[in-house]
């Protein structure tokens, strides 16, 4: 059985990683949809598309787990209802769709069975807090697949954060 499992992913960190790991010891493939792919230089989405994919790629690729992951970026819909047939457009088939987000369980439920991931510390791993941290300048280096902290280091992430809040604002402000 192959699973879809949708983020924005701004960034990718451990509980995104333990999500795949739980999938994979459950289905037998996963599509990971890298999603808001417009969306790149706010403080809500900081990180391009293709970063994005790469730093997942390189976090996967660690774990020796990318053989059984298809991944790739989309772009928004124009409605929540157009979302669904925008992602089967582009992704290989799958079966079922892994979210906790109540907007995508909306668009799906009527078509494809939903799997609520089991929560992997969603306290200290969700994004909106590694977003705040690194412009805090915490360390967040812990809360995230080594890989992806050491590419956000090497394109400069944190200095581009610190660069977008003197002319952005988070919406979580
Ligand atoms: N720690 C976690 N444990 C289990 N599922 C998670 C965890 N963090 C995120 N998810 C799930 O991963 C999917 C993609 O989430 P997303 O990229 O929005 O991460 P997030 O940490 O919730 O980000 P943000 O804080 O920016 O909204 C969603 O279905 C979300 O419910
Ligand atoms: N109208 C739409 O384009 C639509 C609908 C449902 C989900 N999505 C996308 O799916 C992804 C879900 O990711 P998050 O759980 O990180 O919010 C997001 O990129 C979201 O924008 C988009």
């Amino acid at each position: 059985m192959r699973v879809l499992f949708p983020g924005r992913f701004q960034p990718f960190h451990l509980g995104h990683l333990s999500v795949v790991k739980w999938a994979l010891e459950r289905f037998d493939e996963l599509v990971l949809i890298v999603g808001s792919a417009q969306e790149s230089h706010t403080l809500y989405n900081p990180f391009t598309a293709g970063e994005r994919v790469e730093m997942i790629y390189n976090a996967l690729e660690e774990e020796s787990l990318y053989k059984k992951v298809f991944l790739f970026p989309l772009m928004e819909s124009i409605s929540n209802k157009n979302w669904i047939h925008d992602v089967e457009l582009v992704s290989p088939k799958f079966d079922a769709v892994i979210t906790g987000n109540p907007l995508v369980i909306t668009s799906i439920r009527d078509k494809y069975e939903v799997i609520v991931p089991k929560q992997f510390n969603r306290e200290k791993y969700n994004s909106t807090l590694i977003r705040s941290m690194i412009l805090k300048g915490d360390n967040w280096k812990d809360l995230v697949p080594y890989p992806v902290y050491e590419f956000i280091k090497r394109i400069h992430g944190e200095e581009r954060m610190v660069d977008l809040s003197k002319t952005d604002k988070a919406p979580e402000d």
